[in-house]
């Protein structure tokens, strides 16, 4: 488990982070989201040793983090970092070397990331003729090859067509299976829902909601019940308890605290043809949790 405890930084007058606080379990799929400037950069280069914070600590199995443990973790940094005139397999085993594997291990872990990412036949290529999602999937490489315990990857999925997504997306979950806590920033906030186990949502330098998405729905969203009734007046729902707040594609959109009174409305004005609870999605908590 890592955790990240009272994280504070500061860039001269700026205030980037003001006390951050969430963990990543083993095996768990992390979604890290905010607006632009929120301090996710800076919360992850700080887990990764690259930031010193002004206060605060993060920890890796209960003991406060060091050189020796970073080297087990793998990084995908904002700024990227391959070197653009070298061999992708060779890039990709000198990192791994870098995290201490021995050269044979080290090549033998290049080519089979190389493989499973698509990319065998470009070995040889040079980083800089690849396509900037290629030179992405090599980057995941460079962040698998020494098979860390720990993953933290600002914005992975970034700029990738709709096959690497998956593939970045099943490669992220076959490590979580294996145990390993994976932190991940991302703007893509339907991609967040669908293949993360937790959120943190960050606004301003402070957490503003972290849990699951099923937590964080019946935390901070507003959930509505979705009714269509066929031939019912108009203003049928008006005297109902609760308050219309919508109409989509012909159903009404009701906020209220009795569903069974708002049923039996609907029976008595006509045929009802749809009744059910509206779950906000991500995209609508992430709104109300950073307004
Ligand atoms: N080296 C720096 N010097 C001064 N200010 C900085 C520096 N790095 C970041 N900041 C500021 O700190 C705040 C947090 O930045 P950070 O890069 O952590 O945000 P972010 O959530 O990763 O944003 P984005 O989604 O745009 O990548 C911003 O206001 C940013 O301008």
């Amino acid at each position: 488990m890592m955790e990240i405890d009272g994280l504070r930084k500061s860039y001269g007058e700026k205030v980037a982070l003001d006390g951050v606080t969430f963990t990543v379990g083993s095996g768990e799929m992390f979604g890290f989201v905010g607006a632009n400037g929120a301090g996710k950069t800076t919360t992850m280069r700080i887990a990764m040793g690259v930031l010193e914070p002004d206060a605060g600590e993060v920890r890796f199995d209960g003991h406060r983090l060091g050189f020796a443990d970073r080297r087990r973790f793998g990084y995908m940094p904002e700024e990227r970092g391959l070197y653009p005139k070298m061999k992708i397999a060779e890039q990709i085993a000198y990192f791994g070397e870098l995290h201490g594997l021995a050269t044979a291990k080290a090549r033998k872990s290049a080519a089979d990331w190389l493989e499973r990412l698509g990319l065998a036949d470009r070995a040889g290529d040079h980083v800089q003729d690849l396509s900037l999602g290629n030179q992405q999937r090599v980057q995941l490489a460079v962040a698998l090859v020494h098979e860390p315990e720990v993953l933290i990857l600002d914005e992975p999925f970034s700029g990738l067509d709709p096959i690497a997504v998956d593939t970045m997306a099943d490669v992220l979950a076959e490590r979580n299976a294996a145990g390993v806590p994976v932190l991940f920033s991302s703007h893509q906030l339907e991609l967040v829902e669908r293949i993360c186990d937790a959120v943190g949502i960050i606004a301003d330098g402070r957490m503003v909601a972290v849990g699951s998405v099923g937590e964080l729905r019946r935390k901070e969203g507003r959930r509505f019940l979705k009714v269509a009734v066929e031939d019912a007046p108009t203003g049928w729902a008006d005297a109902l308890p609760g308050k219309v707040v919508g109409n989509d594609d012909g159903a009404l959109l009701i906020e209220t605290d009795d569903d069974q009174a708002v049923l039996a409305g609907a029976v008595k004005a006509g045929r009802v043809t749809h009744f059910g609870w509206q779950e906000p999605t991500l995209v609508e908590i992430f709104r109300e949790a950073v307004a």
